[in-house]
């Protein structure tokens, strides 16, 4: 009897120390948001994720209270005002920035630069304080500027790990899946596209022929498909009519890149995603480029491959702007 108790006893605490040793800790910044919350969602919904801590400037006891009772491990938390940002950020191990403004029609993303720079800088300097050892993924945009800026506060910190910061430019991976399924009649599911570069128009570069499976289209086709995926951000924002841009998509590709890098961490293997990382790659410092992702980060950066003379023009005319960009970034954390 007392044996078998024991025995209970022992499995259980054996059990409590395996599920301690695996606490996954994910806080979102911007969890209010318009991707903020459908992303929380279903970060909620991840079985691996035993804290989801969420950050805002506003309205996250009302986040967290309503995502506390759905039947899932992760804890919910919620913390408002930068009084109670880093408590939110401490012992994160993936901290997920959608905090900011977004594109109304006409706007580029780099008119955001002058309000999301200074909110990414200081959202980046709580996590380089009490969360040096987390993986940052960056959604507000300029993801082109704002990566580096992140970057850079990390640098000053003397906690920077190029290993561990990154652009989510997941959604464009996305869209390219989603409109050659489409072209071709697919499942998306199925299909997978390297989009490498940055997050902006032309810096936006969908390698189409490494696609997987193989897609074959005629000159005609390809430049009108790749300048969809380009301004496909566009396309919401301009249909959304001023009220705001892409928001569940994002959050599905915030959540699905969130999970990978999760996953990786806990040690599967073979987990790829393209992310806007510190690159040697190219002449620009941040580039795209698929991934393998592992227990702190980046295992590998796996390059671009083989490019298509239509590709290759693709990136000669995509680097000065993206150099462009990454310097606003860097000036920027160094004079403010
Ligand atoms: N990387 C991508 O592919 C991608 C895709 C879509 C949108 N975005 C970008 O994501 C950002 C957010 O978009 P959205 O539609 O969710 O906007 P939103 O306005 O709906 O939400 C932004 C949230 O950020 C919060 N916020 C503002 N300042 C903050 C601060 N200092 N700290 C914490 N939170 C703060 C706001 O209160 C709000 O809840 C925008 O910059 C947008 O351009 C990027
Ligand atoms: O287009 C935007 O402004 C938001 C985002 O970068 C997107 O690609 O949807």
């Amino acid at each position: 009897m007392f044996s078998k108790s024991f025995k209970k006893l022992s499995i259980a605490s054996r059990n409590l120390s395996t599920s301690r040793q695996n606490n996954i800790k994910v806080a979102v910044a911007g969890a209010s948001g318009g991707i903020g919350q459908p992303l929380s969602l279903l970060l909620k919904q991840c079985p691996l994720i035993t804290e989801l801590s969420l950050y805002d400037i506003v309205h996250t006891p009302g986040v967290a209270a309503d995502l506390s009772h759905i039947e899932t491990p992760a804890r919910v938390n919620g913390y408002m005002g930068p009084d109670q940002l880093k408590d939110s950020f401490k012992g994160a191990d993936i901290i997920v920035i959608p905090a900011g403004v977004p594109r109304k029609p006409g706007m580029t993303r780099d008119d955001l630069f002058n309000t999301n720079a200074s909110i990414v800088r200081d959202l980046a300097k709580a996590a380089a304080e009490v969360a040096p050892k987390a993986c940052l993924a960056i959604i507000s945009n300029p993801v082109n500027s704002t990566v580096p800026i992140a970057a850079e506060v990390f640098k000053k910190a003397g906690v920077f790990d190029p290993k561990k910061i990154f652009g989510v430019t997941t959604l464009d991976i996305v869209r390219a899946n989603t409109f050659i399924a489409e072209a071709k009649q697919l499942n998306p599911l199925d299909v997978k596209v390297p989009v490498i570069g940055g997050h902006s128009g032309v810096t936006i570069i969908p390698l189409i022929s490494q696609a997987k499976p193989s897609v074959l289209f005629t000159p005609e086709e390809l430049k009108p498909l790749t300048v969809r995926i380009q301004e496909a951000g566009t396309e919401v924002v301009k249909a959304k009519a001023g009220a705001g841009s892409a928001t569940l998509s994002m959050a599905y590709a915030g959540a699905r890149f969130t999970i990978s890098l999760i996953k990786a961490m806990k040690g599967e293997s073979n987990i790829i995603e393209c992310g806007f990382v510190q690159s040697d790659i190219t002449e620009a410092s941040f580039f795209s480029t698929p991934l393998l992702l592992g227990k702190n980060g980046i295992d590998k950066n796996l390059g671009i491959g083989e490019l298509s003379p239509f590709e290759k023009d693709l990136l000669k005319e995509a680097i000065p702007e993206l150099k462009k960009n990454i310097k606003k970034g860097v000036d920027f954390a160094n004079r403010t």
